[in-house]
Protein backbone atom coordinates (compact mmCIF):
# COMPACT_ATOMS: atom_id res chain seq x y z
CA UNK A 1 0.00 0.00 0.00
CA UNK A 2 2.74 2.62 0.42
CA UNK A 3 3.77 3.85 -2.62
CA UNK A 4 6.15 5.62 -4.19
CA UNK A 5 6.55 9.37 -4.72
CA UNK A 6 6.11 9.14 -8.28
CA UNK A 7 3.61 6.44 -7.53
CA UNK A 8 1.43 9.24 -5.61
CA UNK A 9 1.45 12.16 -8.01
CA UNK A 10 0.56 9.83 -11.02
CA UNK A 11 -2.36 8.86 -8.66
CA UNK A 12 -3.24 12.51 -7.52
CA UNK A 13 -6.09 14.09 -9.46
CA UNK A 14 -7.39 16.94 -8.05
CA UNK A 15 -9.63 20.08 -9.49
CA UNK A 16 -7.37 23.09 -10.76
CA UNK A 17 -6.46 25.41 -9.96
CA UNK A 18 -4.40 23.84 -7.02
CA UNK A 19 -3.01 25.84 -4.39
CA UNK A 20 -0.23 23.80 -2.00
CA UNK A 21 0.27 24.27 1.94
CA UNK A 22 3.97 25.22 1.61
CA UNK A 23 5.79 25.11 4.83
CA UNK A 24 9.03 25.63 3.19
CA UNK A 25 10.32 22.19 5.21
CA UNK A 26 10.88 19.44 2.86
CA UNK A 27 7.56 17.44 2.10
CA UNK A 28 5.39 20.90 1.25
CA UNK A 29 8.62 21.61 -1.06
CA UNK A 30 8.99 18.24 -2.74
CA UNK A 31 5.20 18.63 -3.34
CA UNK A 32 4.83 22.02 -4.90
CA UNK A 33 8.05 20.98 -6.88
CA UNK A 34 6.42 18.37 -8.43
CA UNK A 35 2.55 19.78 -8.62
CA UNK A 36 4.31 22.69 -10.79
CA UNK A 37 6.15 20.65 -12.74
CA UNK A 38 2.96 18.40 -13.44
CA UNK A 39 0.10 21.59 -13.95
CA UNK A 40 2.09 24.45 -15.37
CA UNK A 41 0.42 27.32 -14.59
CA UNK A 42 -2.02 25.93 -12.82
CA UNK A 43 -0.40 25.59 -9.39
CA UNK A 44 -0.24 28.35 -6.53
CA UNK A 45 1.00 28.23 -3.15
CA UNK A 46 0.49 29.47 0.24
CA UNK A 47 2.57 30.03 2.79
CA UNK A 48 1.35 30.93 6.65
CA UNK A 49 3.71 32.78 8.96
CA UNK A 50 2.95 32.18 12.39
CA UNK A 51 5.63 34.38 13.67
CA UNK A 52 5.91 31.56 16.46
CA UNK A 53 9.76 31.00 16.36
CA UNK A 54 13.00 33.18 15.10
CA UNK A 55 13.22 30.64 12.08
CA UNK A 56 10.11 31.93 10.73
CA UNK A 57 11.65 34.68 8.36
CA UNK A 58 13.58 31.63 6.56
CA UNK A 59 10.88 29.71 6.04
CA UNK A 60 9.29 33.01 4.29
CA UNK A 61 12.58 33.71 2.32
CA UNK A 62 12.76 29.86 1.11
CA UNK A 63 9.00 29.96 -0.30
CA UNK A 64 9.57 33.55 -1.53
CA UNK A 65 12.66 31.99 -3.69
CA UNK A 66 11.70 28.67 -4.46
CA UNK A 67 7.96 30.39 -6.06
CA UNK A 68 10.04 32.84 -7.92
CA UNK A 69 11.94 30.28 -9.53
CA UNK A 70 9.15 27.99 -10.66
CA UNK A 71 7.37 30.99 -11.35
CA UNK A 72 4.32 29.84 -9.05
CA UNK A 73 2.41 32.79 -7.68
CA UNK A 74 2.85 32.71 -3.54
CA UNK A 75 0.33 33.77 -0.70
CA UNK A 76 1.77 34.58 2.32
CA UNK A 77 -0.76 34.79 5.36
CA UNK A 78 0.46 36.41 8.67
CA UNK A 79 -1.54 34.72 11.47
CA UNK A 80 -1.44 34.84 15.19
CA UNK A 81 -1.49 31.91 16.48
CA UNK A 82 -1.48 32.47 20.20
CA UNK A 83 -3.08 29.61 22.17
CA UNK A 84 -6.18 29.72 24.15
CA UNK A 85 -6.52 28.54 27.56
CA UNK A 86 -6.50 24.44 27.44
CA UNK A 87 -5.44 24.20 23.92
CA UNK A 88 -1.70 22.89 22.65
CA UNK A 89 0.25 25.70 20.97
CA UNK A 90 0.20 22.57 18.05
CA UNK A 91 -3.72 22.95 17.94
CA UNK A 92 -3.72 26.33 17.84
CA UNK A 93 -1.39 26.94 15.01
CA UNK A 94 -2.87 24.43 13.19
CA UNK A 95 -6.56 26.21 13.47
CA UNK A 96 -4.87 29.31 12.30
CA UNK A 97 -3.39 27.70 9.27
CA UNK A 98 -6.54 26.37 7.92
CA UNK A 99 -8.40 29.30 8.40
CA UNK A 100 -5.67 30.87 6.49
CA UNK A 101 -5.62 28.79 3.89
CA UNK A 102 -9.61 29.54 3.71
CA UNK A 103 -9.33 32.99 3.49
CA UNK A 104 -5.79 32.71 0.44
CA UNK A 105 -8.79 30.84 -1.28
CA UNK A 106 -11.21 32.99 -1.29
CA UNK A 107 -8.86 35.81 -2.15
CA UNK A 108 -9.80 38.22 -4.79
CA UNK A 109 -6.94 39.45 -5.64
CA UNK A 110 -5.78 35.94 -5.64
CA UNK A 111 -4.63 35.19 -9.41
CA UNK A 112 -7.37 32.18 -10.01
CA UNK A 113 -9.73 30.82 -7.89
CA UNK A 114 -8.59 28.28 -6.35
CA UNK A 115 -10.56 24.84 -6.31
CA UNK A 116 -8.64 22.73 -4.66
CA UNK A 117 -5.46 22.89 -1.65
CA UNK A 118 -2.66 19.98 -0.83
CA UNK A 119 -1.15 19.50 2.46
CA UNK A 120 2.18 17.33 2.35
CA UNK A 121 1.47 15.05 5.10
CA UNK A 122 3.19 11.18 4.33
CA UNK A 123 3.27 7.78 5.49
CA UNK A 124 5.53 8.64 8.81
CA UNK A 125 3.31 11.71 10.01
CA UNK A 126 0.07 9.17 9.54
CA UNK A 127 1.38 6.61 12.15
CA UNK A 128 2.25 9.39 14.36
CA UNK A 129 -1.01 10.65 14.38
CA UNK A 130 -2.17 7.31 15.21
CA UNK A 131 0.30 6.55 17.65
CA UNK A 132 -0.79 9.87 19.19
CA UNK A 133 -4.57 9.13 19.47
CA UNK A 134 -3.55 5.99 20.65
CA UNK A 135 -1.40 7.54 23.57
CA UNK A 136 -5.03 9.68 24.55
CA UNK A 137 -6.98 6.39 24.41
CA UNK A 138 -8.84 7.86 21.54
CA UNK A 139 -12.00 5.76 19.68
CA UNK A 140 -12.68 5.08 16.65
CA UNK A 141 -12.44 8.88 14.99
CA UNK A 142 -9.28 9.24 16.25
CA UNK A 143 -8.01 6.24 15.11
CA UNK A 144 -8.82 6.71 11.80
CA UNK A 145 -6.19 9.22 12.00
CA UNK A 146 -5.88 11.69 8.50
CA UNK A 147 -8.30 11.38 5.64
CA UNK A 148 -6.66 11.36 2.49
CA UNK A 149 -9.50 14.18 0.56
CA UNK A 150 -12.41 15.89 2.21
CA UNK A 151 -15.06 18.66 1.66
CA UNK A 152 -14.76 22.02 3.68
CA UNK A 153 -15.84 26.04 3.67
CA UNK A 154 -16.53 24.89 -0.50
CA UNK A 155 -12.53 23.28 -1.06
CA UNK A 156 -11.63 19.69 -2.36
CA UNK A 157 -8.42 19.56 0.62
CA UNK A 158 -6.25 16.31 -0.45
CA UNK A 159 -2.73 15.01 1.17
CA UNK A 160 -1.49 13.33 -1.89
CA UNK A 161 1.46 12.06 0.10
CA UNK A 162 0.21 10.00 2.34
CA UNK A 163 1.18 6.69 1.22
CA UNK A 164 4.56 8.30 0.74
CA UNK A 165 7.46 7.15 3.36
CA UNK A 166 9.20 10.20 5.10
CA UNK A 167 12.33 9.03 3.56
CA UNK A 168 11.22 8.40 -0.15
CA UNK A 169 10.00 12.56 -0.46
CA UNK A 170 13.68 13.35 0.73
CA UNK A 171 15.26 10.95 -1.37
CA UNK A 172 13.08 12.08 -4.46
CA UNK A 173 14.71 16.36 -3.58
CA UNK A 174 17.90 14.61 -2.90
CA UNK A 175 17.48 12.91 -6.31
CA UNK A 176 16.77 16.47 -7.72
CA UNK A 177 19.14 18.44 -5.88
CA UNK A 178 16.69 20.44 -3.89
CA UNK A 179 17.21 21.97 -0.64
CA UNK A 180 14.81 22.99 1.85
CA UNK A 181 15.03 24.64 5.71
CA UNK A 182 14.76 22.02 8.41
CA UNK A 183 12.50 23.50 11.52
CA UNK A 184 14.26 23.61 14.12
CA UNK A 185 11.48 22.63 16.23
CA UNK A 186 11.47 18.63 14.79
CA UNK A 187 14.66 17.80 16.94
CA UNK A 188 12.76 18.94 20.10
CA UNK A 189 12.60 16.00 22.08
CA UNK A 190 10.23 17.96 24.30
CA UNK A 191 7.32 17.57 21.27
CA UNK A 192 5.64 13.81 21.58
CA UNK A 193 5.87 13.69 17.84
CA UNK A 194 9.39 14.55 17.57
CA UNK A 195 10.31 10.99 20.32
CA UNK A 196 7.83 9.50 18.30
CA UNK A 197 9.54 9.83 15.36
CA UNK A 198 13.37 9.32 16.76
CA UNK A 199 12.06 7.12 19.06
CA UNK A 200 9.10 4.94 18.47
CA UNK A 201 9.56 4.71 14.64
CA UNK A 202 12.83 3.17 14.80
CA UNK A 203 11.94 0.69 16.79
CA UNK A 204 8.59 -0.08 14.85
CA UNK A 205 10.29 -0.39 11.68
CA UNK A 206 12.75 -3.43 13.24
CA UNK A 207 10.25 -4.88 14.82
CA UNK A 208 6.85 -5.03 12.49
CA UNK A 209 8.73 -3.56 8.76
CA UNK A 210 5.10 -3.05 7.11
CA UNK A 211 3.58 -1.04 9.88
CA UNK A 212 3.01 1.81 7.80
CA UNK A 213 0.84 -0.65 5.06
CA UNK A 214 -0.63 -2.65 8.31
CA UNK A 215 -1.01 0.63 10.81
CA UNK A 216 -2.87 2.48 8.16
CA UNK A 217 -5.45 -0.40 7.02
CA UNK A 218 -6.12 -0.38 10.66
CA UNK A 219 -7.28 3.61 10.42
CA UNK A 220 -9.24 2.93 7.46
CA UNK A 221 -10.85 0.39 9.23
CA UNK A 222 -11.09 2.77 11.65
CA UNK A 223 -12.72 5.52 9.51
CA UNK A 224 -15.20 3.22 8.06
CA UNK A 225 -16.45 2.12 11.84
CA UNK A 226 -16.69 5.77 12.30
CA UNK A 227 -18.80 6.13 9.51
CA UNK A 228 -21.31 3.58 10.40
CA UNK A 229 -21.33 5.59 14.00
CA UNK A 230 -22.05 8.57 12.99
CA UNK A 231 -25.07 7.05 9.97
CA UNK A 232 -26.40 5.25 13.82
CA UNK A 233 -26.07 8.17 15.80
CA UNK A 234 -27.94 10.35 12.79
CA UNK A 235 -30.77 7.70 13.22
CA UNK A 236 -30.83 7.20 17.08
CA UNK A 237 -31.03 10.50 16.89
CA UNK A 238 -33.99 11.22 14.74
CA UNK A 239 -35.64 8.72 16.64
CA UNK A 240 -35.07 9.76 20.15
CA UNK A 241 -35.59 13.58 19.53
CA UNK A 242 -33.79 16.53 20.02
CA UNK A 243 -33.49 17.63 23.21
CA UNK A 244 -33.31 13.35 23.47
CA UNK A 245 -36.73 11.71 25.14
CA UNK A 246 -35.30 9.97 28.27
CA UNK A 247 -37.60 7.01 28.04
CA UNK A 248 -36.08 6.63 24.51
CA UNK A 249 -32.30 6.58 25.26
CA UNK A 250 -33.37 4.13 28.24
CA UNK A 251 -34.67 2.31 25.43
CA UNK A 252 -31.46 1.67 23.77
CA UNK A 253 -28.28 -0.28 24.67
CA UNK A 254 -25.56 0.83 26.52
CA UNK A 255 -23.17 1.27 23.55
CA UNK A 256 -25.44 2.68 20.83
CA UNK A 257 -27.30 4.92 23.95
CA UNK A 258 -23.73 6.82 24.50
CA UNK A 259 -23.36 7.01 20.79
CA UNK A 260 -26.06 9.26 20.23
CA UNK A 261 -25.34 11.04 23.40
CA UNK A 262 -21.87 11.41 22.30
CA UNK A 263 -23.37 12.67 18.67
CA UNK A 264 -26.24 14.76 20.32
CA UNK A 265 -23.80 16.73 22.92
CA UNK A 266 -21.53 17.51 19.29
CA UNK A 267 -23.78 17.85 16.74
CA UNK A 268 -25.79 20.28 18.76
CA UNK A 269 -23.70 21.97 21.24
CA UNK A 270 -20.55 21.60 20.23
CA UNK A 271 -19.27 20.38 23.13
CA UNK A 272 -17.44 16.76 23.64
CA UNK A 273 -17.96 14.95 26.93
CA UNK A 274 -15.10 12.92 28.77
CA UNK A 275 -15.57 8.62 28.98
CA UNK A 276 -15.82 9.50 32.67
CA UNK A 277 -18.78 12.46 31.87
CA UNK A 278 -20.45 9.89 29.60
CA UNK A 279 -20.78 7.11 31.93
CA UNK A 280 -21.73 9.14 34.68
CA UNK A 281 -24.75 10.18 32.93
CA UNK A 282 -25.82 6.62 31.58
CA UNK A 283 -25.52 5.48 35.00
CA UNK A 284 -28.05 8.50 35.71
CA UNK A 285 -30.47 8.04 33.05
CA UNK A 286 -30.44 3.91 34.36
CA UNK A 287 -31.22 5.05 38.02
CA UNK A 288 -34.00 7.57 36.08
CA UNK A 289 -36.99 5.37 36.51
CA UNK A 290 -38.97 7.91 39.17
CA UNK A 291 -40.86 11.11 38.28
CA UNK A 292 -39.15 12.51 40.73
CA UNK A 293 -35.00 11.68 39.86
CA UNK A 294 -33.32 14.94 38.74
CA UNK A 295 -30.40 14.72 36.17
CA UNK A 296 -27.38 17.68 36.72
CA UNK A 297 -24.31 16.33 35.65
CA UNK A 298 -21.14 18.48 34.70
CA UNK A 299 -20.78 17.47 30.88
CA UNK A 300 -18.10 19.14 28.19
CA UNK A 301 -18.56 22.50 28.56
CA UNK A 302 -21.97 23.15 30.57
CA UNK A 303 -24.32 20.16 32.36
CA UNK A 304 -26.70 17.91 31.30
CA UNK A 305 -29.88 18.42 33.22
CA UNK A 306 -33.59 16.71 33.06
CA UNK A 307 -36.20 18.65 32.14
CA UNK A 308 -38.94 17.13 32.78
CA UNK A 309 -39.64 14.15 30.06
CA UNK A 310 -36.19 15.49 28.32
CA UNK A 311 -32.91 15.80 28.85
CA UNK A 312 -32.01 19.43 28.17
CA UNK A 313 -28.18 21.11 27.99
CA UNK A 314 -27.37 24.23 29.48
CA UNK A 315 -23.97 26.07 28.93
CA UNK A 316 -21.53 26.34 32.03
CA UNK A 317 -22.04 30.33 32.62
CA UNK A 318 -25.84 29.83 32.77
CA UNK A 319 -26.13 26.79 34.64
CA UNK A 320 -27.70 26.37 38.18
CA UNK A 321 -25.81 25.88 41.35
CA UNK A 322 -25.18 22.45 42.32
N1 LIG B 1 3.39 27.47 7.76
C1 LIG B 1 2.80 26.76 6.81
N2 LIG B 1 2.41 27.36 5.68
C2 LIG B 1 1.79 26.64 4.71
N3 LIG B 1 1.55 25.34 4.79
C3 LIG B 1 1.90 24.69 5.90
C4 LIG B 1 2.57 25.36 6.97
N4 LIG B 1 2.83 24.45 7.94
C5 LIG B 1 2.35 23.29 7.49
N5 LIG B 1 1.80 23.40 6.26
C6 LIG B 1 1.18 22.37 5.43
O1 LIG B 1 0.61 21.38 6.29
C7 LIG B 1 1.33 20.16 6.14
C8 LIG B 1 1.48 19.48 7.47
O2 LIG B 1 2.10 20.32 8.40
P1 LIG B 1 3.23 19.82 9.36
O3 LIG B 1 3.49 20.87 10.34
O4 LIG B 1 2.93 18.44 9.78
O5 LIG B 1 4.38 19.73 8.30
P2 LIG B 1 5.85 20.26 8.19
O6 LIG B 1 6.68 19.53 9.19
O7 LIG B 1 5.93 21.73 8.13
O8 LIG B 1 6.05 19.61 6.76
P3 LIG B 1 6.78 20.02 5.45
O9 LIG B 1 8.05 19.24 5.53
O10 LIG B 1 5.86 19.56 4.40
O11 LIG B 1 6.93 21.44 5.25
C9 LIG B 1 2.64 20.53 5.48
O12 LIG B 1 3.19 19.46 4.77
C10 LIG B 1 2.24 21.67 4.59
O13 LIG B 1 1.63 21.22 3.40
Amino acid sequence: MTQSFDEALRCFAPALPLAVGLSGGADSTALLLACAARWPGQVQAIHVHHGLQAAADGFERHCTALCARLQVPLQVQRVDARHAPGQSPEEAARHARYRAFEAAAQDRKAPATIQSIALAQHADDQVETLLLALSRGAGVAGLAAMPMQWARAGLQWHRPLLRVPGAAVRDWLRARGEAWVEDPTNQDQRYTRNRIRAQLLPALQATFPQFRDTFARSSQHAAHADALLQEIAQQDLAAVGVPPAIGALRALGTARQANVLRYWLRQTHQTTPGTAQLHALQHQLAACATRGHRIELKVGRGFVVRQGELLGFVEALTAPSL
